[in-house]
C-alpha cells in the first residue's frame, strides 16, 4: 500500500489553509502506524533525545526558560519514519500541485515533553524570512485527558485565542509557519509529538 494522502483528503486541506491558514484533522494516518511512530518515541531511550535549542545556525542556544522539551530528528532508516514522511512528502507534492507553494522539503524532529515540559508562545518562522512555510504538529498520546494539560494553543496574528488542542493519538495540526503564534502548555503527563516544517529553496537567495 503506498503511503500517501488521497486526493480527496488533500483538496480539503488545501481548501481550509486557503480559507483559514491552518486545521485540524482526526485519525488521517493508518492506526498501525500512528501506534508505531508512538513506540519510537516512548520507548526510546531518553540519551537519544537532546534538549532542544532556540533560533539557527550559529545563533542556535539552549533557553529552559522558553523551552523545555527534549527532540530527536526522524532517520531514514526507521520504517515507520520513512512511512510518516511519505505521507509528508504526498501532502507537499498535492499542495504545490493545488497552490503552487512550492514546498521543496521537509524537515521533522520527534519531541518528548516530560511533566512539566512546556513551550512559550513563539512563531515557527520569522516574518518575511521565507524559510519554514508550512508546519505540522502530529500527536501520539492515547486517552489524553483535559486535566493533563500539554495543550497547543493557537493564536491568530492579532494574538486573539484561536484553537486549544488536546495532544491526542492521531491528531495531525497544519498551519502556516509566520502567521499563527502558538504555545505548549505545560504538561503534567509524559507526552509525545512530531514536529515538521516544509521549506522552500533559499537557493535563489545565495548571495
Ligand atoms: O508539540 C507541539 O504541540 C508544538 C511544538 C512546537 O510548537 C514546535 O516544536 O515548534
Ligand atoms: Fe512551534
Amino acid at each position: 500500500m503506498p503511503h500517501v494522502f488521497d486526493s480527496h483528503l488533500l483538496d480539503t486541506i488545501a481548501d481550509k489553509l486557503v480559507d483559514d491558514g491552518y486545521l485540524i484533522l482526526r485519525d488521517v494516518l493508518p492506526t498501525e502506524l500512528t501506534e508505531a511512530l508512538r513506540h519510537r518515541v516512548e520507548d526510546a531511550p531518553v540519551e537519544d533525545f537532546r534538549f532542544a535549542a532556540i533560533g539557527r545556525g550559529s545563533e542556535q542556544q539552549l533557553n529552559h526558560e522558553i523551552r523545555s522539551d527534549r527532540i530527536r530528528w526522524l532517520t531514514p532508516d526507521s520504517e515507520p519514519d520513512m512511512r510518516y514522511l511519505s505521507f509528508m512528502s504526498s501532502l507537499r507534492e498535492g499542495l504545490n500541485q493545488r497552490l503552487f507553494m512550492g514546498l521543496f522539503d521537509y524537515e521533522s524532529h520527534y519531541a518528548w515533553y516530560r511533566p512539566g515540559a512546556f513551550y512559550k508562545k513563539h512563531l515557527d518562522a520569522l516574518r518575511g524570512s521565507q524559510n519554514r512555510i508550512l508546519t505540522t504538529v502530529f500527536f501520539l498520546n492515547p486517552d489524553w485527558q483535559q486535566q493533563q494539560g500539554g495543550e497547543l494553543i493557537i493564536y491568530d496574528e492579532a494574538d486573539n485565542l484561536l484553537e486549544t488542542v488536546l495532544p491526542e493519538f492521531g491528531t495531525l495540526v497544519i498551519f502556516l509557519s509566520e502567521r499563527f503564534p502558538h504555545e505548549v502548555r505545560p504538561t503534567a503527563r509524559g507526552r509525545g509529538s512530531i514536529a515538521g516544517w516544509f521549506r522552500v529553496s533559499n537557493s535563489n537567495y545565495g548571495f
